[in-house]
């Protein structure tokens, strides 16, 4: 169920029209419905009806504390992947027996402020990380509880810069080694082993890459079992991928992958965890802009929007596409144009559709990027000064503004000069 739906030829949020948040918050910004972050996380908590588990949004996809405590209210945990995550997970009401601590480079400090704050479990992904974590275990007197992530080896069929499940990718350790990074594990006293993680990449649009991770997984959990380890918790990360283009056969639902889940685990007997990010947040959210000028080239047409690079990598980073829609509805039977959609930044890479089939538009005209709800505001910078653009929340018919625009004093203000300036 889609929640930013035209009416009357105006495109709403929820019950509030768009080009009402504009007029009041100014151009650009993103702009998020409750309804669908709720809607995405019970998918999921449905999906795993009958085992016990818990959903642990992937709070790298979209961490404003008012979507954390949203997710929150209705019993996510939250995948935190640095001491900030952790933090902002913590002021956002999140308790720490439902927090798990993911990435390949936490610090001394980070697991410190974790493990006197309250975690629910530390996904380790190598053996010096073991080692470290154990020593700061011990230090602090208490025992730190553990899964390790492995490393499967399998191909997820996404781009190869959200690929993490790959032997040459820096995630986690050889699942072949497994067996001995486990008994390395339990020779450690600061810590708990308690079971295996495992996160093979994003954008996933097809179940078999998981079904394979999943499978060596649950030969893994028996091996293991075997050798003497208790295994009672099974992680198996986030990935599943979201519609982008709207005329592509729309990826595998939570039902299913729930449905796979249960046949390729079920029998083991494990609580399970998952980290979606992108699906529940990637839909959940839109970037509003507008139109600047039209600007005629040798061979094509530009529009120059308000948006830029710096508040929407993906296009640039990834090639990744966005549907991109008028705020308001072309009367029927108007011709349409086809654009270069690019924002002001000074870099050709600024460029967020080549030859995009559009109605005709004309400089003051709104127009949204679906779909960027995930890795949109978290990825954005102040690259070219360009402020952070705000952050707008509806629910029903209200809305708030849940980051503000800052000022360029705000932004100047954060630096400071050299005494001997
Ligand atoms: C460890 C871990 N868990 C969960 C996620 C969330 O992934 P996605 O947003 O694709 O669901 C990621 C990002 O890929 C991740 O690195
Ligand atoms: N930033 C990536 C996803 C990275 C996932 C990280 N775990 C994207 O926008 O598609």
């Amino acid at each position: 169920m889609d929640h930013f739906l035209y009416r009357d030829g105006t495109l709403f949020a929820e019950d509030v029209p768009v080009a009402e948040i504009a007029a009041t918050v100014g151009t650009p910004f993103y702009l998020y419905s409750t309804a669908t972050f709720e809607r995405h996380f019970r998918l999921f908590d449905e999906a795993l009806e009958g085992m016990d588990h818990l959903v642990c949004y992937a709070m790298k996809a979209a961490s404003n504390q008012a979507i954390l405590k949203t997710l929150g209210d209705l019993g996510a945990g939250m995948d935190v992947v640095s001491g900030g995550e952790y933090a902002r997970a913590r002021a956002a009401g999140i308790p720490g027996d439902r927090i798990v601590f993911s990435g390949v480079g936490k610090t001394r400090d980070e697991m410190r402020m974790a493990l006197t704050g309250g975690i629910r479990q530390f996904n380790v992904e190598s053996e010096p990380e073991m080692e470290a974590l154990n020593a700061v275990a011990l230090e602090l007197g208490v025992i730190a509880p553990i899964t390790v992530r492995v490393n499967p080896d399998v191909d997820a069929k996404t781009h190869a810069k959200i690929a993490t499940g790959k032997s040459e990718n820096k995630f986690g350790i050889p699942i072949s080694r497994a067996r001995d990074v486990y008994a390395h594990a339990a020779s450690l006293t600061g810590l708990k082993v308690i079971g295996i993680d495992v996160h093979i990449g994003s954008q996933l649009t097809d179940l078999e890459p998981f079904r394979l991770a999943y499978q060596k997984v649950a030969e893994l959990t028996e091996a293991l079992r075997s050798d003497g380890h208790t295994i009672t918790r099974l992680d198996l990360g986030g990935g599943l991928g979201i519609p982008y283009e709207r005329s592509n056969t729309a990826p595998p639902l939570p039902v299913e992958y729930g449905a796979m889940v249960k046949e390729t685990l079920g029998h083991l007997g494990c609580e399970i965890e998952i980290e979606p990010g992108r699906l529940v947040a990637g839909n959940a959210g839109i970037l509003v802009s507008e139109v600047i000028y039209v600007k005629q080239g040798e061979d094509r047409e530009f529009l120059i929007i308000d948006g830029a690079m710096n508040d929407l990598i993906r296009p640039a980073m990834y090639e990744a596409y966005h549907d991109i829609i008028p705020v308001v509805e072309p009367a029927p039977g108007l011709e349409g144009a086809t654009y270069d959609i690019v924002g002001p930044v000074c870099e050709s890479g600024d460029t967020f559709a080549k030859g995009r089939d559009m109605p005709t538009l004309a400089a003051g005209d709104l127009i949204a990027f679906r779909s960027a709800g995930a890795y949109g505001a978290v990825m954005s910078s102040e690259y070219n000064t360009r402020p952070l653009i705000p952050e707008v929340l509806v629910k029903g018919d209200q809305f708030a503004v849940i980051r503000p625009r800052p000022t360029y004093e705000e932004i100047i203000n954060r630096d400071t000069l050299p005494a001997w300036l």
